[in-house]
């Protein structure tokens, strides 16, 4: 298994760059992407037909005159439109306009309907602000005509490093795409804009590029951390994880944690209960036990035992003073701890003040859960919140969001959805990519919520068991499928743990 790191245009850029320093020509690159492109598109379409390859006015569209080539040559029967004559084109994309040297039409005389497959090389990284006009109603025209569609490197439109749509956007059925992923190809909408994407290598190292460390998410990346039993070993060894509960009726989010934090593996797992929920709590629960706590004072005496190694709290705990009082009380315990729900959300408008405690000096990892509006809540209030706050929920970028949040709070930032990020306050991120839309379902967010404190109750270093839970997660909800309830969640994970150990 190796790390699949995830480029931005700017890295790609000096990847690109180092190499033809390295002494490959640039062309030769492109050479090899439009053949990379070529081999793909005969795959998506294996008998001879009729290809439209649309070129843009850059290196991208270099790209697509080499495919153009290519094809041709493989006896396709290849119609090639572009938005400036080869005549104005410059560098690379003037030599691979040369090579193609047939007849290129404009582009808005395109006809994506008449086509067995398009090829689209209009832009990619170079995609430098929303796209406008003629270029804007021939990508209406590629996705309103229903042929498959191959994208170069990034379906055009799409911003590589942050999957936003720069104002209109190719819907392709794959991507074919250079050394490595961008950002793009796995954050929505541009995931589902880019299809199934595959990686061509061309000869342009990925490693060790300066600026944000940014992967796909996957075993690779935490495995080396995952907790290892100890065959002479005891429950204590795996850690003692606390949930709290909210009060009577609203008691159910904290058993869903505790069963996700025993499931992943914690020695012992309880539930901290009001007197007033004991009776519920306790009618639900068998392997999980429970302590009576009824205020933050006694959550705070009863964490001078150190067994207890971890926290969850948050879900279902209500919102307001009392709840930030027990996350003040979290906090200052200095477990290892996760954050979720109400616990985020009960600071709303007060971002500075959360970040202060979270920020102030601790021996154990603190762990974020938001999904998109308790960040947003947290970090733009309503209420009085300080231009540093407003302006990391303003990013447009999910994962310069979730990287702020983390810097913001130092702590590890869980960003949930369909393409979950999990950031370090260091700027190192992960962006998940094995889950399904059956995981939204209520109560799935709390158990996620549970497997990350019961990860880090064994002693797994926070970031490893954030990314570690959201992909245990995601595997179990995926293989269950429909009709999976947040209940089915705990009980996937032994067989994606008895893969993941062998
Ligand atoms: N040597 C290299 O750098 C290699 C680059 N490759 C290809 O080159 C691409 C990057 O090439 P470029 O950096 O030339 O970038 P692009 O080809 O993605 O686009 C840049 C061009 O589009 C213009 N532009 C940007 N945004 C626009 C907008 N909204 N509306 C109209 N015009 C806009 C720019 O002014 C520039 O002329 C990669 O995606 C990849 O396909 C490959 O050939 C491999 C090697
Ligand atoms: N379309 C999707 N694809 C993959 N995962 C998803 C999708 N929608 C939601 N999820 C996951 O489901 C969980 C939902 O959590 P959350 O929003 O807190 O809901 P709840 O509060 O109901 O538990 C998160 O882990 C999220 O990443
Ligand atoms: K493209």
């Amino acid at each position: 298994m190796r790390m699949q790191p995830l480029l931005n245009s700017r890295q790609m850029r000096e990847a690109d760059r180092r190499t033809i320093e390295n002494g490959t020509p640039g062309f030769t690159l492109m050479l090899r992407a439009g053949e990379a492109a070529a081999d793909a598109a005969c795959r998506m379409l294996p008998q001879a037909g009729r290809v439209l390859v649309l070129c843009g006015p850059g290196n991208n569209g270099g790209d697509g005159f080499v495919a153009a080539r290519i094809l041709a040559d493989r006896g396709h029967r290849v119609t090639v439109a572009a938005m400036k004559p080869v005549a104005d084109l410059s560098g690379d994309a003037a030599e691979a306009g040369h090579l193609w040297g047939e007849a290129v039409c404009p582009l808005a005389a395109a006809d994506p309907a008449g086509a067995d497959l398009v090829v689209d090389a209009l832009f990619g990284t170079g995609l430098a602000r929303d796209l406008q006009g003629e270029v804007v109603e021939a990508i209406a025209r590629v996705n309103g005509a229903g042929r498959p569609v191959l994208a170069i490197d990034v379906p055009s439109g799409i911003d590589a490093d942050t999957g936003l749509v720069r104002g209109a956007a190719v819907k392709a059925e794959r991507t074919v795409t250079f050394a490595c992923r961008k950002p793009g190809h796995l954050l929505y909408p541009g995931r589902a804009h880019a299809g199934a994407v595959e990686v061509a290598d061309i000869g342009v190292s990925c490693m060790g590029l300066d600026g944000p460390a940014v992967h796909a998410n996957g075993p690779e990346i935490w495995l080396p951390a995952f907790p290892r039993i100890d065959p002479a070993g005891h429950k204590y060894d795996r850690g003692h994880a606390l949930v709290l509960s909210g009060g009577p009726g609203h008691t159910g989010a904290a058993r869903l944690a505790a069963r996700g934090a025993l499931r992943a593996g914690a020695g012992l797992v309880s539930v901290v209960t009001s007197a007033r929920a004991l009776a519920v709590n306790a009618a639900h629960l068998t392997a999980i036990m429970m302590r009576v706590c009824d205020d933050p004072d006694e959550f705070s005496d009863l964490l001078t035992d150190d067994r207890f190694n971890a926290l969850a709290l948050g879900p279902a705990l209500g919102v307001g003073e009392a709840t930030r009082r027990w996350v003040e009380a979290a906090l200052e315990a200095d477990r290892a701890t996760v954050l979720d729900a109400d616990a985020l959300t009960s600071f709303s408008g007060m971002a500075e003040g959360f970040a202060a405690l979270a920020r102030a000096p601790r021996e154990h990892p603190v762990v974020l859960t938001p999904h998109e509006g308790e960040l947003r809540r947290l970090l733009a209030g309503p209420g009085e919140v300080s231009a540093e706050a407003r302006e990391i929920a303003g990013r447009p970028s999910k994962l310069d969001r979730a990287v702020g949040l983390a810097a913001f709070a130092n702590a590890i930032v869980v960003l949930k959805g369909a393409d979950t990020v999990v950031a370090s306050p260091e700027g190192s991120a992960v962006i998940n990519e094995n889950g399904s839309p059956y995981l939204g379902t209520a109560g799935s967010g709390d158990v996620l919520g549970g497997i990350v404190a019961g990860l880090m109750a064994q002693g797994m270093p926070g970031f490893e068991a954030a990314a570690c839970a959201v992909w245990m997660h995601a595997e179990a909800g995926a293989r269950f499928g429909p009709g999976l309830i947040a209940e089915d969640i705990p009980e996937g994970l032994p067989a994606v743990l008895r893969d993941l150990l062998g």
